[in-house]
């Protein structure tokens, strides 16, 4: 099964490290601008699934933002919010990412939100302008999952980031099928009802 991704977040907040840190497992340190589309199996509880992951540079230009932000939400299943622990600007644009997702996304309301909001720099404690708590309330009011890593130092929290969206993915799209499932049932019984009713007449 196919599933796509958007990693989002404004400039420098180490979207490509964490990427590049779950692709090959290495931090490389400088990785350019270039907006990049990579596909990578992964085995989650057992079962393969193809991801399809799109590193998108951040928009300085407000014209074309939302026209931009519109085609990657619809493109994508899952969503990685990366903001840097020591940028505050960086975690503000995270609140609006979700606003941007939740108006163009049309999530059911029983759905769990596939976004996996990532608090990155870790390593960078001693600079840190956003508290971890902050992080989780903002996890906990858009229902979202939330990691804080460091790609810098740490492969095995970045591995989470990615299995763990990978859950939510699949959460939301068996939620869809029992709703179809559910849909369907509604239907057939009305119409039992309806040519019922008709047979009474
Ligand atoms: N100390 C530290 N530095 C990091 C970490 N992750 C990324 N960096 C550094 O932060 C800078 C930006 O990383 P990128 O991965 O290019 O960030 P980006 O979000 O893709 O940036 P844009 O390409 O501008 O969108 C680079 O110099 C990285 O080496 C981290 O976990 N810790």
């Amino acid at each position: 099964m196919d599933a796509n991704v958007v990693v989002l977040g404004t400039d420098n907040v180490g979207k490509s490290a964490l990427i590049v840190r779950f692709l090959t497992r290495r931090f490389i340190g400088e990785y350019g601008d270039i907006e990049s589309l990579y596909t990578h199996n992964v085995v989650v509880d057992g079962r393969e699934q193809t991801l399809n992951i799109w590193d998108a540079p951040y928009s300085q230009d407000p014209s074309s933002e939302s026209l931009m932000y519109e085609k990657r939400v619809q493109w994508a299943d899952g969503f990685v919010l990366v903001y840097s622990i020591c940028d505050r600007a960086s975690f503000n644009a995270v609140s609006r990412l979700i606003q941007i997702i939740k108006t163009n996304k049309d999530i059911l309301g029983f759905e769990k939100m596939p976004i996996v909001i990532v608090g990155n720099k870790r390593d960078l404690h001693h600079r840190r302008a956003v508290l971890s708590e902050e992080g989780w309330l903002l996890a906990l009011s858009a229902d979202c999952q939330f990691y804080e890593v460091s790609a810098a130092e740490n492969y095995h929290s970045v591995l989470m980031v990615f299995h763990g969206l990978v859950d939510r993915i699949r959460e939301s799209r068996v939620s869809v099928k029992k709703l179809a499932g559910i849909k369907g049932i509604v239907k057939s019984m009305s119409a039992v009802f309806t040519r019922r009713r008709t047979d009474s007449l």
